[in-house]
């Protein structure tokens, strides 16, 4: 199976490092040239990726054309851009493994179900866990949840993208793998503000915890499973994501917990912090299905600019509740 990876960022490197073990060729596609020439003439990304060498077996295009001969393709562009980025890629009935994590802006779809309205002639696949890309392109050891309705297509890429370092479990759950990733991101950002504002340990293990709650109601009413919310893609990648300033997303929560705002925040970065795109999506996505997600909406109205301190607050001082609720 020959593997392609559209985008290379930090992520779709990682992910075409991985592909490429035991010098397997791979072929990645970068919006940007000079990236494509960075991968194909020094065998490293030092834009997205530095301090990796990459196998010389991963080949980097700047044509979608170029895509056409590959067998399966790895989505890893911004969830925001992966609708206008697939509909300029040869797909026909080639696969499509989505490794971005987020919901579309506007419409509140899911990236599989983006991609799903764009190549309907497509089988589709959900990559997604606790995986840091650098972590993960120097060979430490990672486990994700890959999730593929079809089970001969899901045995095919899982032992495709296998690797002695990464070990993909495989599920049908397609949603439920969608939707951990998504709102951990959102989580993440809110247990940066607690380390930010200097909240305690207690806040950050409390917001986990019932952050995952609210993971669950919202996983559930969409179709996925508990199994899954509370696998690698859900609880696993929440827990990574919620402990790191190796996170984008926990880092964006830690300048917005010193007072920084949100803006003068993302400005700074060439790199994507998806929860900052998903919070207002999930917001109207939530009350389109009628859950309640008080942690979500706390880390929308602190991104829009309000206190940490009456943030908080507000959520502290909400009507007691059963736990289970
Ligand atoms: N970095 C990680 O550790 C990691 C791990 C798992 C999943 N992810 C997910 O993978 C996705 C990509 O993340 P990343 O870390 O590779 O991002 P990145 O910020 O490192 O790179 C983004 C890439 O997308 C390209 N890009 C940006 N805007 C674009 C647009 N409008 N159209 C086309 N291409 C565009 C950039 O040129 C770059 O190549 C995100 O959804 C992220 O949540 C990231
Ligand atoms: O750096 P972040 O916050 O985008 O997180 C990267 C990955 O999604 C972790 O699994």
């Amino acid at each position: 199976m020959k593997i392609g990876v559209i985008g290379a960022g930090a992520w779709g490197t990682a992910l075409a490092q991985v592909a490429a073990h035991g010098a397997r060729p791979v072929r990645i596609w970068a919006r940007d040239p000079a990236v494509a020439e960075a991968i194909n003439t020094t065998h490293a990304n030092p834009l997205y990726l530095p301090n990796i060498a990459l196998s010389p077996s991963i080949e980097a295009v700047s044509d979608p054309a170029a895509m056409a001969e590959m067998d399966a393709l790895l989505v890893v562009t911004p969830a925001q851009a992966v609708g206008a980025v697939l509909a300029t890629m040869p797909v026909g009935s080639k696969p499509l493994v989505l490794c971005s994590k987020g919901i579309e802006a506007g419409t509140r779809r899911l990236v599989g179900e983006v991609a799903r309205a764009i190549h309907p002639g497509a089988p589709i696949a959900v990559l997604s866990g606790p995986t840091f890309a650098h972590e993960v392109a120097a060979g430490l050891p990672t486990a994700v949840t890959l999730a593929c309705e079809e089970p001969d297509l899901r045995k095919a890429l899982s032992a495709r993208i296998a690797a002695p370092h990464f070990r993909p479990y495989a599920t049908d759950d397609v949603t439920g793998a969608e939707i951990g990733g998504a709102i951990k991101n959102v989580l993440a950002i809110g247990c940066g503000v607690v380390e930010g504002a200097g909240l305690g340990q207690n806040a950050r293990a409390a917001l986990i915890a019932r952050g995952f709650a609210e993971m669950t109601r919202f996983g559930l009413a969409r179709g996925g499973r508990a199994e899954t919310l509370a696998g690698l893609s859900g609880l696993g990648d929440l827990v990574l994501t919620c402990s790191s300033t190796a996170s984008r997303n926990f880092s964006l929560g830690v300048g917005l917990g010193q007072g920084r705002s949100a803006a003068e925040l993302l400005a700074d970065r060439r790199t994507v912090a998806e929860g900052a795109f998903t919070a207002p999506v999930l917001r109207q996505a939530a009350a389109e299905a009628g859950v309640d997600m008080p942690v979500c909406e706390a880390v929308c109205r602190l991104l829009d600019g309000a206190a940490v301190g009456e943030v908080i607050g507000a959520l502290l001082a909400r009507p007691l509740k059963a736990e289970g609720t």
